[in-house]
């Protein structure tokens, strides 16, 4: 995850409502909080307004393959499609297609939303209350994908959705959720999505879209789940099932998660307030790095910039909750003095840095210990290691930031820019090869391995629809030798934290388990008493360690995994 990421908090989604089982349990469906930046469906300035127009009238042909396949205005083709479109005075609404752009760039090159659209909406002049509508609908429908097929599987008169272009698809569920998730009145979120297909894809396919679109329309969010739910599990007995059909999470995914949570001795029953959580927005959290900037003075730059004073971090010393605003205009952000950093990534960074160490051989007065090394060594884009740093800094020590990929290598230089020079030195490697490079130099060792990152799909939208089962056997691998690696340039008392932002217990325990059987030279920390002991606040239920899993749903954090390993001889 970014620690720049420019998705944080920006979009207010309407909180998924799950059905818990077929007899009920949480009503779905009830009346959005209001947070879309368009309650009422308003029609941004500039713009003509439609409002009062009806559903248009249902025509094309019926449920078949656009007779124009990507026909109509294109990114980069516009003009074609606007000049069609305008000889019948319709023009599509620029919000709604910068929305359908994002996910058409999102789907062709595999690019992540949180990076293609903010360049979108600044190349187009999109700003203010018609910005928040984009992001909104753009993230919104990315993340609520699997519930929305599954309310247009019921829609299509029997056709897959598999047989449809995929034009049309992202169209039909860019309607679903203005419909089902947003405060888009239903005439109006039928009628601006027909205009966008006519203009995209041709009238054909538009007169599709208008009649799936209606048919979804005719019916409440409430019903749809239960009806999906039904769908997902005609028998009624597996919660999993219909959570997933229901919360929008590939099923895969939903069951990877209630293991985790039993592996970490949660009740299965807190799955649904975790599939919640994970279709939430998370807020802005910045960290205020010490010895660079203070949290009050920052704060106060947060309240002069935003007019609003931000919430302390409920359980990192140097965490703000911003309520709105671009943290990127921060003066203190942009010289890197702070950063924008979830608080797990946060209080997983401070453990290391307070995780005990045994002294040191070459220590001729353990009074007086040798200032410490420190390493991270898959530092990329440098979130944990500018905190690291700033840390290290104060405290005499020396951090070595390692990245394998050289341009993810500049991002952390970009992060640790405000420490002074000496502190940190950025280098480009595999950190697999670091054990062997540079055997026993290191006091404290950070692997913040690369991952599936199923904790932290608040983020990233699309990333739930793009990951396999099948990722989890490469990246095993790699987290391993990693982990090895890092014990290998770990001196004899030193810490290794070994960190994950994904709750997949393939990921996470199994790979420390497997460490700690093949070397008999490591023992495990206790990470729960590390962890309340730099937490401002205890966390609620991290039990009695030694392992430590952070829940969004729990803690409002990403879902971080923590375990501290000290090498013992
Ligand atoms: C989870 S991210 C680290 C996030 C980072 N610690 C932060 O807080 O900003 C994992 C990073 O590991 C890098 N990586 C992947 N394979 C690696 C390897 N063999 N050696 C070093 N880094 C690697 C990835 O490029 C990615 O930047």
């Amino acid at each position: 995850m970014s620690a720049t990421d420019p998705d944080d908090g920006r979009s207010a989604e309407r909180r998924g409502q799950q059905l818990r089982g077929r007899s009920g349990g949480r009503t779905p469906g009830a009346p959005s909080r209001g947070e879309s930046p368009r309650q009422g469906g308003t029609i941004g300035r500039g713009e003509r307004s439609r409002r009062g127009d009806g559903p248009q009238r249902e025509g094309g042909p019926s449920l078949g393959t656009s007779p124009r396949r990507g026909g109509g205005a294109r990114p980069g083709n516009r003009a074609r499609g606007a000049r069609s479109d305008q000889s019948r005075g319709r023009r599509p609404d620029a919000a709604r297609l910068a929305a359908y752009d994002v996910l058409r760039q999102v789907a062709k090159t595999d690019a992540y939303a949180n990076l293609v659209l903010p360049g979108l909406l600044r190349e187009r002049g999109i700003t203010g209350r018609d910005a928040g509508f984009v992001t909104e609908l753009t993230y919104g429908t990315l993340r609520m994908r699997g519930r929305y097929d599954a309310v247009l599987a019921m829609c299509t008169k029997g056709r897959p959705l598999s047989s449809l272009d995929p034009e049309v698809l992202d169209l039909l569920r860019l309607g679903a959720h203005q419909i089902l998730g947003m405060r888009v009145p239903s005439h109006a979120a039928v009628s601006e999505t027909v205009d966008l297909a006519r203009a995209v894809v041709g009238p054909g396919p538009a007169g599709m879209v208008n009649a799936v679109l209606r048919t979804v329309a005719r019916t409440d969010l409430e019903e749809w789940l239960r009806r999906a739910a039904d769908q997902a599990d005609p028998d009624g007995n597996d919660v999993v099932a219909r959570l997933a059909a229901t919360g929008s999470h590939p099923e895969w995914v939903t069951r990877a998660l209630r293991q985790s949570l039993l592996a970490d001795g949660r009740p299965e029953s807190e799955l649904a307030d975790l599939v919640d959580a994970d279709n939430e927005s998370p807020r802005v959290t910045l960290v205020a790095r010490p010895g660079l900037v203070d949290v009050g003075r920052l704060a106060e730059e947060c309240a002069r910039e935003t007019g609003e004073v931000p919430a302390p971090g409920r359980w990192s010393p140097f965490a703000l909750q911003l309520t709105g605003g671009d943290p990127s205009r921060l003066a203190p952000v942009r010289r890197a003095a702070a950063g924008v950093q979830d608080e797990g990534s946060q209080l997983v960074a401070l453990a290391l840095a307070a995780a005990p160490l045994a002294p040191a051989r070459d220590d001729a007065d353990p009074g007086h210990p040798h200032d410490e090394r420190w390493l991270d060594l898959c530092a990329g884009p440098g979130g944990k290691a500018a905190l690291l740093g700033a840390l290290a800094h104060q405290r005499g020590a020396t951090l070595l930031a390692n990245e394998v990929a050289p341009h993810r290598a500049g991002l952390v230089r970009g992060s640790v820019s405000a420490l002074p020079s000496g502190t940190v030195e950025v280098k480009v490697g595999d950190g697999r090869r670091t054990g062997e490079e540079l055997p026993g130099r290191f006091d404290r060792v950070l692997v913040d391995a690369p991952c599936t990152g199923l904790g932290a799909l608040r983020r990233r939208p699309e990333a739930r629809w793009r990951r396999t089962p099948a990722d989890l056997a490469a990246l095993g691998s790699l987290q391993r030798d990693l982990l090895a690696s890092a014990l290998q340039a770990t001196r004899i008392g030193g810490v290794v934290a070994y960190v994950t932002c994904s709750p997949h217990v393939a990921e996470t325990r199994v790979v420390v388990e497997d460490a700690l059987r093949r070397r008999k030279d490591v023992e495990l920390l206790d990470a729960a008493a590390v962890v309340r002991d730099v937490a401002v606040t205890e966390p609620p239920g991290l039990g009695d360690g030694p392992l430590v899993q952070l829940w969004p749903h729990a803690h409002g954090t990403d879902a971080m995994f923590l375990a501290l390993l000290r090498r013992t001889a």
